[in-house]
């Protein structure tokens, strides 16, 4: 069983309140007060599954956790408000680690204007830190999965595979060009908040971020849709110094990688230009990478190669309980 099915496996049937408007399935859950919604996501970290000590200091530890959290609340369009936070602490971390893992944290917090409500403490044997994020969205804006159609163009934020070429680097010695780049990109992400919240003026959309790789993330936008997608592998935007490792790394990295915590989404094609003109404005880089090709029932996504050939792109990433 792989986490997909694992997840899909302890899923209610109903929800029992009237309020959840989506529970379980996209990248944060969403329930109705009053007139707005509210946004709420939880992703857990896990020493050397999410980070080692020899790669990541406490502070990029904590750093990193939180922006993966907000990631997907800007992957819902919704603006994060608070965090709470547990954290396993074992007796081998020294309490001034476990202090900058905060600061780390209290750093993207106070650039994202989010407060650390509550949490939880307790001794472990392994370092994890799970965090519940929360937001705002306007009733019936926020951005689901579940929203491409037919004819849409596909889209990426900034470059793919950055972030594990960065652990890469870390894990390698060597001489690389613009380590520094690909190393900061693996260890203190940026959420596309301000990106996915200046949209709001476009009336659909579909995001999703991306924490185990395209090839994963296009496929859960395909099913959730019940879409096919075709992917252009010529028009995957990778940075211009991934060119210095292998190709076969450079590959598997932009399509499988995961950690660029960027976003990938799908539009109308009139809405395009406006999407373009946002990125545009707030220096966001933003590429068109497919399209939405045609309704489907059995949501594939293709991969156009290089040499033109077409296959399926396998949802395969970053899984955990793949075994
Ligand atoms: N152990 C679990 N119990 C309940 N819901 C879960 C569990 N693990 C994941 N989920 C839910 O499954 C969905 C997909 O989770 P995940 O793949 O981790 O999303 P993301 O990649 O966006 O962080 C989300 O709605 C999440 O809240
Ligand atoms: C020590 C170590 N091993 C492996 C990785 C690579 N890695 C760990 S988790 C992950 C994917 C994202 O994590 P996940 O828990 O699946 O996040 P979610 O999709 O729930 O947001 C990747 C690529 C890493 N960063 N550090
Ligand atoms: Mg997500
Ligand atoms: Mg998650
Ligand atoms: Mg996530």
């Amino acid at each position: 069983m792989d986490e997909f099915s694992f997840i899909k496996s302890i899923q209610q049937g109903s929800y029992r309140q009237p309020s959840v408007i989506h529970g379980i399935g996209d990248d944060a859950a969403v329930f109705r007060l009053h007139n707005q919604d509210v946004v709420t996501a939880k992703d857990m970290v896990v020493e050397n599954v999410h980070f080692a000590r020899n790669t990541m200091e406490p502070y990029h530890i904590g750093y990193k956790a939180l922006a993966a959290n907000l990631s997907d609340i800007a992957a819902m369009g919704a603006k994060p408000a608070y965090y709470l936070v547990a954290i396993s602490i074992p007796n081998n971390w020294s309490m001034e680690e476990i202090k900058m893992i905060y600061i780390g944290m209290n750093d993207l917090a106070q650039q994202y204007h989010v407060d650390l409500i509550g949490g939880d403490t307790v001794s472990g044997t392994e370092l994890v830190i799970s965090i519940t994020v929360i937001g705002f969205v306007g009733k019936d804006k926020v951005r689901l999965r579940s929203h491409a159609k037919e004819d849409d163009i596909v889209f990426v934020t900034e470059t793919l595979g950055d972030s594990q070429a960065g652990f890469y680097i870390l894990n390698h010695s060597g001489k690389y060009i613009e380590e520094d780049y690909f190393i900061r990109r693996h260890q203190l992400p940026s959420p596309r908040v301000e990106f996915s919240l200046a949209l709001h003026p476009i009336v659909r959309l579909c995001l999703n971020d991306i924490s185990d790789g395209i090839g994963s993330e296009a496929n859960e936008i395909a099913e959730a849709s019940q879409v096919s997608i075709l992917i252009e592998e010529e028009r995957l935007p990778v940075h211009h110094n991934l060119k210095q490792f292998e190709d076969s790394l450079q590959y598997k990295w932009k399509l499988f990688g995961g950690e660029d915590y960027e976003l990938i989404g799908t539009v109308s094609k009139k809405d395009w230009d406006q999407v373009q003109a946002i990125a545009e404005q707030l220096h966001i880089r933003v590429t068109k990478i497919g399209l939405v090709t045609s309704k489907s029932a059995t949501a594939e996504v293709y991969l156009k190669s290089k040499n033109g050939r077409i296959e399926r792109l396998d949802k395969k990433g970053y899984n955990h309980l793949s075994r």
